[in-house]
């Protein structure tokens, strides 16, 4: 299908943009931005991607610069904000000034500990009130016995959790530990970088499944995904831009239920956007948009990555859009 591929594309231009805090490792967010016959898409797969793991990455760029996602069936979202590892004061700094009622903190980092998880997740609670919900993300770190006394203590340092995002890493373990928890267990590493990510539901290892667009293949693949998991979602953005967010906010806004706040209020975790109206929450909610917004000169030049990362960046897409004309043909 012609149209899903690279060649489609016209202008591709190359990010790097500083981060606030560090976050999954990561100081500096650098990806593509590309113009098709309808719009703009996002490219920005982590570094830790190989080329065929880009693959659904590069697709969901192409479908939203085609401009074709599915109608949606609400016209606004609501958002946690995301908090990394940061100590306590930064953490009460970024629930406040986000707006948003719910919060998702990251935990289980090494080199830290449930102790500091704990007061960081203390902080969070402060910030938000009773009336707010947490959640936190381990990002499989956990082995068993560290998950159940992570757990107790975590939920018991928030005043409750919402649920706990990805405790450890195979489908196995994740249904070991919802069998022995009373807390949600949702799970995103086991969709977003399964073979198949269906068998989370089929082994009853969540109760909430985390869809990122990038990774699934685009907007009407996770959408697909959605409806074959039968789990309530939780739409999770992958840092991007305000460009490579809409495509989330598109997913989200076309979910035929959203019982919960989604992940896509990651644009204050980084220093600067290339729209002129970015997709920053407002009192917790995001609107969804009808296209991708298109970056803003201006704003694309000052955060225009040097030549070095931008040819490494046209190569990695050269790479991976020649494995899209092999092996993802049907688009
Ligand atoms: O879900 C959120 O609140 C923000 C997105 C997020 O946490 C994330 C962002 C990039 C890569 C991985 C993750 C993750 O959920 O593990
Ligand atoms: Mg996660």
């Amino acid at each position: 299908m012609a149209d899903s591929r690279l060649d489609t594309v016209g202008t591709v231009a190359v990010y790097a943009v500083p981060m606030r805090d560090r976050f999954r490792g990561i100081t500096v967010r650098e990806g593509a931005l590309l113009r098709g016959p309808a719009g703009w898409g996002e490219f920005c797969a982590f570094g830790d991607y190989d080329d065929a793991e880009c693959v659904p990455w590069l697709a969901c760029a192409l479908e939203s610069a085609r401009g074709d996602w599915p109608a949606p069936v609400r016209d606004r979202v609501p958002i946690n904000c995301t908090v990394p590892v940061v100590p306590p004061e930064r953490a009460r700094e970024i629930v406040a000034a986000s707006g948003c009622r719910t919060a998702k903190v990251k935990v289980a980092d090494p080199g830290s500990s449930i102790a500091e998880d704990c007061d960081r997740l203390a902080a969070v609670r402060d910030a938000l009130g009773p009336g707010g919900r947490v959640r936190v993300d381990a990002n499989a770190a956990w082995d068993v016995d560290t998950a159940f006394r992570a757990i107790r203590d975590l939920d018991r340092a928030a005043g409750g959790l919402e649920y706990v995002e990805q405790p450890r890493r195979t489908v196995e373990e994740l249904a070991e530990v919802r069998r022995r928890v009373d807390v949600r267990i949702a799970a995103d590493e086991s969709i977003r970088r399964a073979e198949d990510p269906l068998k989370v539901a089929v082994a009853g290892a969540a109760d909430v499944a985390v869809l990122k667009v990038a990774p699934l293949g685009g907007v009407r693949r996770a959408l697909a995904v959605a409806e074959a998991c039968g789990l309530p979602c939780v739409v999770s953005s992958a840092v991007e831009t305000s460009v490579g967010l809409a495509a989330g906010l598109a997913l989200a806004g076309a979910l035929p239920e959203l019982d919960f706040a989604c992940g896509l209020g990651t644009l204050s975790l980084l220093r600067a956007d290339v729209v002129a109206e970015p997709l920053c929450p407002v009192d917790g909610w995001l609107p969804v948009p009808r296209g991708a917004p298109a970056p803003d000169g201006a704003l694309l030049d000052a955060v225009t990555a040097d030549e070095p990362t931008a040819a490494r960046w046209r190569d990695r897409l050269a790479r991976v859009d020649a494995l899209i004309r092999g092996s993802y043909s049907a688009g």
